[in-house]
């Protein structure tokens, strides 16, 4: 099904529009035709079974998908009008910034995991209000300002998850991609972390990989629900089952099985 041309917001601009994607690791087909749309200033939820693809699609939005040789993929992915093929990939990567999985901060200084990003893009600003206001932004400003210089490996989880995203969001990208950003984090952690994925949609667009079904219906606005499908050679493809606004794919999804799926059926 294609899940584009303004389907579920008529009025809103579409800041990734991926259309008839399909992704390969050597032979193996990883996923098969996808077309969605991701909103700009909107969280938008992947969801979907271990394996169905989830991060590799949007390992593909940064293309950091391309680090991997055996990696091919035919299809479209446009940032606004430009097919992310053809930029720069670097600068691609502070347009599109990604927190991962389990919190990577430098083995550095808290003020150098923020000034280090900023330094090496040749920030012009005053370093020191961009750290500050960075860490503000997340929350964490108030918890470190006293130990910039000790060393990020010494916050908790938590706090080290907060700093990747102040880190990303001292680039000041247009989109933030989390890969399921709280599977590491204790219950707390991961309602904070909420919170301020709450407040920072107003200024970024979001989209976050996620198990949580609790946390994609409570944060986004937008679910695109993954799925497997198993060929007659045995392969199995993942591929985009249902994509519409998060309070229909949680109450009145179409299909069985995200219903299944959403309500820990599946
Ligand atoms: N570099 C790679 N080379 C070969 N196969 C890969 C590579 N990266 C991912 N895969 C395969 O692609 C498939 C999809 O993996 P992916 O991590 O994208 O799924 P996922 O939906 O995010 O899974 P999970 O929810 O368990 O994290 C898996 O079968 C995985 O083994």
């Amino acid at each position: 099904m294609n899940f584009t041309s303004d389907y579920l917001y008529p009025n809103l601009s579409s800041i990734l529009t991926i259309q008839n994607l399909s992704v390969f690791f050597d032979k193996s087909q990883i996923l098969e035709n996808i077309n969605l749309q991701i909103y700009a200033y909107k969280i938008t939820a992947i969801i979907g079974p271990s394996g169905c693809g989830k991060t590799t699609l949007i390992r593909c939005f940064n293309r950091l998908t391309e680090l991997s040789p055996n990696f091919r993929r035919v299809g479209n992915i446009y940032m606004g009008d430009r097919e992310v093929s053809k930029l720069n990939p670097v600068e691609l990567r502070r347009q599109v910034g990604m927190v991962f999985q389990k919190p990577n901060p430098f083995p550095k200084s808290i003020y150098d995991n923020i000034a280090l990003g900023l330094r090496i893009n040749g920030y012009q600003g005053d370093i020191d209000e961009c750290v500050e206001y960075s860490l503000r932004q997340v929350f964490l400003w108030d918890e470190v300002k006293n130990n910039l210089y000790r060393s990020a490996l010494t916050l908790s989880g938590g706090q080290q998850q907060r700093l990747c995203i102040a880190r990303t969001l001292a680039l000041k990208p247009d989109i933030i991609l989390m890969d399921e950003p709280c599977s590491a984090l204790d219950p707390i952690s991961t309602a904070r972390i909420d919170e301020l994925l709450y407040e920072l949609k107003h200024s970024y667009t979001i989209v976050v990989v996620t198990h949580n079904m609790q946390q994609a219906s409570r944060i986004s606005d937008l679910t695109a629900f993954f799925n497997i499908k198993t060929t007659e050679t045995g392969e199995k493809i993942g591929y985009l089952s249902e994509y519409d606004k998060t309070e229909v794919i949680f109450h009145h999804p179409k299909q069985q099985a995200t219903q299944e799926y959403v309500s820990r059926r599946f």
